[in-house]
């Protein structure tokens, strides 16, 4: 089967300068050899320029910043990750911020209408433009792929092609309030770092898989967010959160997944290279490489 890797240089989804540079660094960082090297045949299809997509004037809707560039770069993600998902190939998205996958996921369900998303990440980027408090798209694009909230214009592309009994949460640790009423009100199941600990991250991926892919016969869409990780294992990240998954649990999930057969798609979102020390990025970096080569047999 062959792996298309998308660039995606983003960062129009929260306000730190930087994590647009994450693909670059991914891909300098040999991610590329390493997949073929597991005997995957890899498109690159670059990185994708953005700048011509940025809308001329783009004032705030309501809190949402920069609300006409994310959802135009994310309608383009969207188009791109669909099209080599219907060539049978398996879209690897290097972001960039995590907006992106507003445009990931409706990608893959617009061939996969029955794929389960696993949602792996400190928080739940499930805001809606009414409980967003800082605005930042990039903490709201579940809430779109569920079509909750209120309706907005700019995101009319978006179809509400995700279904909650098929989405589920690991290494949750930093919700806002409206997030928690807004996963207990649809039913949204979550193991957070409180589960990881209680049940250890064997039994958390059973329960999880359990969950949104009871027989093992949906495909499953991978959405990685590093904050997931304990800050020591990926610091250079926009939004980092103490007690998180260790370097093993973040690379067992990865590794279980593959096991299963039925990963057809893949996000490795929020690699900041300039929010640390070079050693750190390095670091950092080099763990998001792992992971995808983990979800993809290493
Ligand atoms: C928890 N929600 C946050 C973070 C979203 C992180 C997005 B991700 O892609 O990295 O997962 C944080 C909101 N808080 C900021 C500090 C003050 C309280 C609200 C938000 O901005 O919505
Ligand atoms: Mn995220
Ligand atoms: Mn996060
Ligand atoms: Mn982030």
């Amino acid at each position: 089967k062959t792996i298309a890797v998308v660039g995606c240089p983003f960062s129009g989804g929260q306000p730190k300068l930087g994590v647009d540079k994450g693909p670059i660094h991914l891909v300098e960082a040999g991610l590329i050899t390493r997949l073929e090297e597991l005997g995957w045949r890899v498109l690159f299809d670059g990185h994708h320029q953005f700048e011509e997509i940025s809308a001329a004037s783009d004032p705030p809707i309501g809190k949402l910043q920069n609300p006409r560039h994310v959802s135009r770069v994310c309608e383009s993600v969207a188009e791109v990750v669909g099209a080599h998902v219907r060539n049978g190939q398996l879209p690897v998205t290097l972001g960039g911020d995590h907006s992106l996958a507003m445009g990931t996921i409706s990608g893959t369900l617009s061939s996969y209408p029955d794929a389960c998303v696993i949602w792996v990440d400190a928080h739940a980027d499930i805001n809606t433009a009414e409980t967003t408090s800082s605005g930042n798209i990039h903490g709201m694009p579940v809430s779109f792929l569920l079509g909750l909230g209120e309706k907005i214009p700019e995101y009319a592309w978006v179809k509400p092609l995700l279904r909650p009994e098929r989405l589920v949460y690991i290494g949750l640790r930093d919700l806002d309030a409206g997030e928690k009423r807004i996963l207990r009100e649809n039913n949204i199941k979550a193991f957070s770092m409180h589960e990881v600990d209680k049940y250890g991250i064997g039994r958390v991926v059973d329960m999880a898989l359990d969950h949104v892919n009871p027989n093992r016969d949906l495909p499953i869409h991978l959405s990685f967010d590093v904050d997931a990780l304990d800050p020591s294992v990926a610091p250079s990240t926009g939004t980092p959160v103490r007690g998180g998954l260790t370097f093993r649990e973040g690379h067992y999930i990865c590794e279980a997944i593959h096991e299963t057969g039925l990963l057809v798609a893949l996000d490795l979102m929020e690699v900041n290279p300039s929010l640390a020390d070079p050693e750190s990025v390095r670091q950092t970096v080099a763990v998001g490489c792992s992971l995808v080569c983990s979800a993809l047999g290493e």
